[in-house]
């Protein structure tokens, strides 16, 4: 969670942005963004949804470099009316909701460093960047993006930002996709994630249940790991109709009556894509 201290660091605007100072990235920084993407680009196709890669497509985020979001926003504002802006790293929760509830995403614009290739702790501009903004392009997945941002306003008047981040998690950061009879992968913690993007979708490990609101509402996560449990959404549109045409007050109440679900829980209600043998999450223990 980000931090209590609603007071924006030094260079930072009140509503907590930055310039991304594009010409100030090194070749180094731009010769690591292109070697990401290459590795995303190739593991992708066949397991993201088709509409990410029309996002891809659609920004020209195809080009080498770490895209200007400025260029960015205003491709993506003739789509869909959102921009993209610049931020020091994690912002308070209402800051943030408030930037989403106003068709702003927000991203980091630091870079990982090779040495941290494969993990790392805060969200950089290749997980923001290349994870989030192609689906943005999306119209229902922009609405329920500017949705999410509204409900969490609420949500702090309510007392029930936890609950309603688990919907966040589930869905933006690692949600899969029916698509046929196979699912497909549009979470952004996944599709800028090399071990996970194929961990998701192939690994024996993890369940895939259906999506279910206030199952996924109760269910714990894991911030540490790859995830116990991925939640499958038909589409957009029916992620977007199952939220925001919903009153959460009511669920937020019996909510707060309900038990936590465990992140490798299955129950009985559950929608079963594959139960998973959380051999991965078991190897991991200490013994
Ligand atoms: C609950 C809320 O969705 C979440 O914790 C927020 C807080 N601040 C953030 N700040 C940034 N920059 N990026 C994020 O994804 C988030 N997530
Ligand atoms: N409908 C929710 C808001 C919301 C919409 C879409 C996603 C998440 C939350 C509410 O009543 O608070
Ligand atoms: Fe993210």
């Amino acid at each position: 969670m980000a931090q209590a201290d609603m007071t924006p660091p030094e260079g930072a605007a009140a509503d907590w942005t930055v310039p991304q100072d594009w010409s100030a990235y090194t070749p180094g920084e731009h010769a690591m963004w292109d070697r990401l993407f290459e590795r995303q680009a190739a593991m992708l196709p066949g397991r993201v949804v088709p509409e990410f890669l029309e996002g891809l497509d659609i920004l020209r985020m195809t080009r080498p470099g770490i895209p200007d979001f400025a260029e960015l926003s205003e491709r993506l504002m003739k789509r869909t009316g959102w921009q993209v802006v610049a931020v020091p790293g994690l912002v308070p929760d209402r800051v943030f909701f408030e930037h989403l509830a106003n068709r702003r995403f927000v991203a980091g614009r630091f870079i990982r460093r090779p040495e941290q290739i494969d993990y790392l702790q805060e969200p950089d501009v290749f997980h923001d960047v290349f994870g989030h903004v192609p689906l943005l392009t999306h119209p229902a997945f922009a609405d329920y993006m500017q949705a999410y941002g509204e409900g969490g306003l609420r949500a702090d008047g309510l007392g029930s930002i936890d609950h309603l981040a688990r919907l966040y998690w589930y869905t933006v950061e690692f949600g899969l996709m029916r698509h046929g009879n196979d699912l497909r992968l549009y979470g952004a913690g996944i599709v800028s994630s090399f071990g996970e993007s194929v961990f998701a979708l192939e690994d024996a490990s993890p369940n895939r249940i259906g999506f279910d609101l206030k199952r996924l509402m109760r269910t714990q996560y894991r911030i540490d790991d790859y995830q116990q449990s991925y939640f499958v959404i038909d589409s957009f549109e029916d992620l977007l109709r199952k939220t925001s045409d919903v009153d959460f007050g009511p669920i937020y109440r019996e909510l707060e009556t309900e038990s936590d679900v465990a992140p490798d829980a299955v129950l009985a209600q559950d929608r079963v894509y594959h139960r998973g043998s959380q051999d991965h999450a078991r190897a991991k223990m200490p013994c």
